[in-house]
């Protein structure tokens, strides 16, 4: 297995993302954390740029010995004596020093013909290997270069004693196959290739950064260029957990490998994502919140059977603690099945589980997820609704305007099976419901007691209100759950009607041995 370099520019171009300014506490946190995840060479800003950034370097750099931290400048002596004084007590000080090879940043950008830049760059690589032990040369949109004029300009700075050439696709422009073509071409022609490795730096404008970056692997790059979570300038930089994790993966295609310790990448990924406030999409490739959640019934339940049904990275493998089946419409019944026993019910009857499974679907087709509450909820009600049911109720409308008197209209299956349709009036809409369940009793029940609150959050929670009822000389608490308030209430006042009558039938004498 070929050994690729990983060279992080988190702190340099992810620093460059729009919106993202790092302080000095921020920046020394994140070179911790990618000396741990042991990316080789820590890129930790542009000492020239401000006071604050060389700060930054040079904490970093005097702090980190496993890896190799260096700092970018522009091809311009007082940039590399400024990153010299950041980086020059570090274990091992390298310069990232780069200047632009395509005509059009020639030409516009930096006023300069072909040559004049051959020659500014061999000067500064020169210059720099006066100070450095190692010197990397960034030929800027390389990708965008004529090839011959960047073999030109490669063996020159080799020759000057640049032993990393940096070939970046600055604008995200390339195809895989090209850079892949470029590489081999670079690797083919340089004369003195041996004598350096090379190196990719992919932005993702098209969405191509981290296939460019495999590609250029194939066609013989020794180094990748990338950011965590794939941050940086515009669209952003390669991302570094996907390209460390593909070539982990698919070492058998790639034949290459890293040294990454690549249960930290989770980690580094949410350190980066809370300090620079860029958040990670939900489906983002291997660090994303459902990179490892399975929500639909077949992939549930291929995954109960065998996880590399559906699972070709284990969670473990970048620090994730577990995978995560979420149970929501799309979810089936082995799944169901598991999360019960996993809730701790493992004697559920199978006309049990067809019941709240039903109500399950019912459920997930309001709510996005269904939680664990959620379902814990449901199972209270199936047990304690089987043993004592005798109302049920069907259905239940209320109209309610703040001109209106408000009515309710219910539908309630009798304990002899008839069913019956009422309305009646109230204050307000509980109040509505309630009279009308009285009507259907057809009994004196008076409301001792009502609590309501939401399992779990979010404006989808379910809603769960608890009561307390006397019917003639009894009393008894009752609960209902339901995804509408007035539901849940309806239900919670028929659950307590049902225990007293229950209680009635049963020869039971007090309330107080019921618990809700
Ligand atoms: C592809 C990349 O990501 S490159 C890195 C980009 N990162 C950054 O620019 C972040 C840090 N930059 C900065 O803080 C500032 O731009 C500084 C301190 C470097 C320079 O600031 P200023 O002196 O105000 O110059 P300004 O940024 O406006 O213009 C850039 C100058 O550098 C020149 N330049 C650009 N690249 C290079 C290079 N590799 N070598 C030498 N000069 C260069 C430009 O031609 C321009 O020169 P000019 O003033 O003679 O026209
Ligand atoms: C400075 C170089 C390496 C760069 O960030 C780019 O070309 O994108
Ligand atoms: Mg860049």
């Amino acid at each position: 297995m070929r050994k690729i370099n990983v060279f992080d520019t988190t702190l340099r171009d992810g620093e460059q993302s729009p919106g993202v300014s790092l302080n000095f506490e921020e920046k020394v946190e994140i070179g911790k954390q990618l000396e741990r995840l042991g990316t080789d060479i820590i890129e930790a800003g542009f000492p020239a740029s401000s006071k604050g950034d060389f700060e930054a370097v040079k904490r970093i750099s005097d702090l980190v010995s496993d890896s190799s931290v260096t700092g970018l400048s522009r091809s311009l002596q007082k940039d590399i004596d400024v990153s010299w004084e950041a980086l020059k007590n570090g274990a091992e000080p390298r310069l990232h020093v780069f200047l632009a090879t395509s005509p059009v940043h020639m030409k516009y950008k930096l006023g300069m013909t072909p040559d004049q830049v051959v020659e500014n760059a061999v000067e500064s690589v020169k210059y720099a290997r006066q100070r450095f032990p190692k010197v990397q040369f960034s030929a800027e949109d390389a990708c965008r270069s004529d090839w011959d004029f960047l073999v030109r300009i490669t063996e020159q700075v080799i020759d000057a004693g640049a032993e990393v050439i940096n070939l970046p696709d600055t604008v995200g422009y390339i195809t895989p196959a090209e850079i892949q073509e470029m590489f081999t071409y670079m690797k083919e022609n340089v004369r003195n290739i041996e004598k350096a490795n090379l190196s990719a730096h992919c932005h993702d404008d098209l969405g191509m950064a981290v296939a460019n970056s495999l590609a250029a692997v194939e066609g013989g790059a020794d180094q990748v260029e990338c950011a965590i979570n794939g941050i940086g300038e515009r669209a952003g930089n390669a991302s570094l957990e996907e390209i460390a994790v593909a070539l982990h993966i698919r070492g058998d295609y790639y034949k290459a490998k890293t040294d990454l310790t690549l249960n930290e990448v989770k980690r580094t990924s949410a350190l980066v994502s809370r300090v620079t406030g860029m958040q990670v999409p939900n489906n983002k490739a291997v660090v994303g919140d459902n990179a490892f959640a399975h929500e639909s019934g077949i992939h549930q339940d291929g995954m109960l059977k065998e996880k590399s049904t559906y699972e070709i990275i284990t969670p473990e493998l970048v620090g994730v603690s577990s995978n995560r089946m979420v149970l929501g419409k799309h979810s089936g019944r082995h799944a169901f099945v598991e999360k019960l026993k996993e809730l701790g019910y493992h004697n559920t009857t199978e006309e049990e589980v067809k019941r709240v499974f039903t109500a399950f679907k019912a459920l997930a087709d309001k709510k996005k997820e269904v939680s664990d509450e959620d379902i814990f909820a449901l199972m209270t009600e199936e047990k304690l609704d089987s043993s004592t049911a005798h109302y049920e109720l069907q259905s239940l409308q209320v109209n309610y305007g703040t001109h209106n008197i408000p009515t309710a209209a219910l539908t309630v299956a009798a304990p002899d099976g008839e069913v019956v349709e009422e309305a009646a009036t109230g204050s307000g809409s509980v109040e509505a419901v309630y009279n009308t369940i009285e009507r259907i009793v057809g009994d004196a029940i008076t409301l001792k007691d009502y609590r309501i609150q939401s399992i779990t959050g979010g404006e989808d929670a379910l809603a769960e209100v608890f009561v307390t009822v006397r019917l003639n000389d009894e009393e008894a608490p009752g609960r209902g759950t339901a995804h509408d308030v007035l539901e849940a209430s309806a239900k919670a006042y028929i659950h307590a009607v049902n225990r007293i009558l229950s209680r009635r039938a049963e020869g039971m004498e007090t309330a107080e041995t019921l618990e809700v």
